[in-house]
Parts: C-alpha cells; structure tokens; sequence
C-alpha cells in the first residue's frame, strides 16, 4: 500500500483504540461521528477491467487530459454509455433498497460492491485519490464523499448514496438521497432540502439540448434552491464523464458562473447539486475526506449522467418502475 493509503489504516487502527477518533479535532454542531474500523479494503477480481487508478489510487489518465477538451462520442461510445449507465442505475437500486434503520453504511458498501462485481464492473470510487470504498455514504450534514463505516442508520436520517461504476472502458456516475425509515414521519426541513434539491436537478436537465451554454445549468438551480430557502454548495459541480470519471468539463451549481462551452450532441457529463438548509460552507474531517456543513445543517444531493442528444437530452441513469425512493409528495 502507498502512504496515504498507510495513513488512512495508521488513523483507522489507531481510532478503533479511541473511543474519540479524533481527540484534538472539534467537531462541528452536526451529530455524525466516524465510527472505525473500516472493513477491510475489497477486491475486484482480475477478469474485470480496473482503471489506472485502481492499483497506484492516482487516475493518470485523466491528469494527461485537456483542460478544456470536452469529448464528442460516436455511436459506439454512446452504447457503451448507455450500458454502464443501465448497470449502474441496477446497482444504485439494489443498494438502496437495503437502506433501513440499524444497518451499518459498511454493509450498504458490501452489497453496492457485490453488484458491481456481479455485473462485471469495477466500483470507480474504489482506490480513486486513495479513496477506500466503493461508494459514498453521506448522511445528513455530510456534504459528500462521506465513507461506508460501522456508523447505524438512525430512523429519520437521510442518506446519499453516489455509485459510479466502470465497465466496457466507460464510466457512470449517479447519486440520490434517500429518507431513512418511516417516510411519513420524516421532518418537514429534510423533505425541504431533499425534494428542493432534486427539483433543481429536474430544472436542469430541463436544459440540456444543443446550444445551451454549460454556465445556464447553475443559474437555474440556484434560482430553486433560493426560492425554497436552499443554498447551493460551490465546491463540488458536474463533470464530464466517459472513458474517463472526471474529465472536462467542470459544471459549476451556482449562478452567474463563467464557464465556457455549450452543450453539443454526443457529450456526455453529470449534473449533480448539493444544497444545504443553512450556510454552504463545509469543513473536512481528519480523515481528509469527509466534508460537513460547518452549521452541522442537513444537506442533500441528486447526480445523474446525461448524453446530449440532437434533439435535446437522454438521462442514461434514469430511475424506473423498481427503483426505491422517489419524491415526497
Ligand atoms: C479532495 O479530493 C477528493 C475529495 C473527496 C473525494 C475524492 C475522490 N472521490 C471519491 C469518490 C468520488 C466521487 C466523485 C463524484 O463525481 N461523485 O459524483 C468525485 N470524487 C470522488 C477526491
Ligand atoms: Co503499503
Ligand atoms: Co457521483
Ligand atoms: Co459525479
């Protein structure tokens, strides 16, 4: 294992000796703690194709790339596209319908990664910048990225799942947030944010067709997000996505951003907002990873990966009639 890889196991095997992992650290006003041990790092059998990152945790690929090139895929690229997208959108599903208080983020990571390797693919995430699992787990104030752990779901938590998987040379990435527990139980400002948030992601995509410039997609979520007493974390955007997780071009979630481009048929890249019922600002955790709203506020996020078309927009990891979820009324 690299160092950084070292010092995420030195921290882990040291926390789990701690009652406070983390004892010179304090903590925001939020309630979500890291719970150690992590599980053990999980493998993906050789006979699957891994990316460049799954062995060094660096994606060379994608630090060799343009900064402004955005690809243009053929009809064989769109395909394979629409494929990994399919499987991913299966493997979100199957992982979020384990969702229920009293399970661990750990054993939503154990199914999303037995999914993944059922379907032949590689669970992106895994390794990706070092990260040490096979998804995002990020409940309530965690912004996102948060890591799968021996933490319990609580009835009344709400939960973002982010699967991205690689298959057939192709990346996919989507994420939703889920209510945990009793739905008609669940607190009016939870409903808020999580609804508000995929609501602007609705708007966005709403956009998409030839000719939209990339910069039209933040101003219409921010204006959602405001309406509905949200605000919009600038951190994190969309991206491009393909061969490559996160290549060009960079989608910024918040308005009167300056991004240069349009959308042009044969693109393909994500959308994927974050709002917050309180202040957008986050702050890390030791573990460089996890990212909580600084107020310790809820905070929601819905991604999906999306291919313009000629005549407007297919959203390759659109939900269906078995996916779990799904809107509040
Ligand atoms: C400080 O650099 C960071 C910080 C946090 C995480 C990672 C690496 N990483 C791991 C999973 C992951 C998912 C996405 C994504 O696009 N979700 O929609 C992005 N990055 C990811 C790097
Ligand atoms: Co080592
Ligand atoms: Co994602
Ligand atoms: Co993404």
């Amino acid at each position: 294992r690299n160092w950084s890889q070292h010092k995420i196991l030195h921290k882990t095997v040291q926390a789990t000796r701690l009652h406070n992992p983390f004892p010179t650290f304090s903590f925001p006003p939020g309630s979500i703690r890291p719970v150690y041990p992590l599980s053990e790092w999980r493998t993906v059998p050789k006979s699957i194709k891994h990316p460049d990152w799954a062995e060094t945790g660096v994606p060379k690929g994608e630090l060799r790339l343009s900064r402004t090139k955005i690809d243009i895929l053929d009809a064989k690229g769109q395909a394979a596209m629409r494929k990994v997208c399919a499987l991913a959108r299966e493997v979100l599903d199957i992982t979020a319908a384990e969702i229920r208080p009293g399970i661990t983020t750990d054993y939503l990571d154990e199914v999303c990664h037995k999914a993944c390797v059922e379907r032949q693919s590689y669970p992106s995430p895994l390794n990706y910048n070092h990260f040490p699992k096979s998804l995002c787990t990020s409940p309530n104030e965690v912004i996102c990225h948060g890591i799968p752990d021996q933490r319990i779901l609580l009835d009344g938590d709400i939960l973002n799942l982010d699967i991205s998987l690689y298959h057939g040379g192709y990346h996919a990435d989507l994420n939703e947030t889920y209510y945990v527990g009793d739905r008609a139980k669940a607190d009016p400002d939870s409903v808020r944010v999580v609804e508000t948030t995929r609501e602007c992601l609705d708007k966005a995509i709403e956009l998409v067709k030839p000719g939209t410039p990339l910069r039209e997609f933040g101003r219409v979520i921010e204006k959602h997000a405001k309406s509905r007493g949200c605000s919009v974390v600038a951190t994190w955007g969309g991206h491009g996505i393909n061969t490559e997780f996160h290549p060009p071009p960079w989608i910024p979630h918040y308005a009167k951003n300056k991004i240069p481009g349009v959308c042009k048929a044969g693109m393909t890249f994500t959308i994927e907002p974050i709002l917050t019922l309180g202040t957008p600002r986050g702050v890390y955790w030791p573990d460089d990873w996890t990212n909580v709203t600084v107020d310790g506020k809820r905070t929601a996020q819905f991604e999906h990966t999306l291919l313009v078309t000629e005549t407007g927009v297919e959203v390759l990891t659109a939900a269906n009639e078995n996916s779990p979820g799904g809107p509040i009324p």
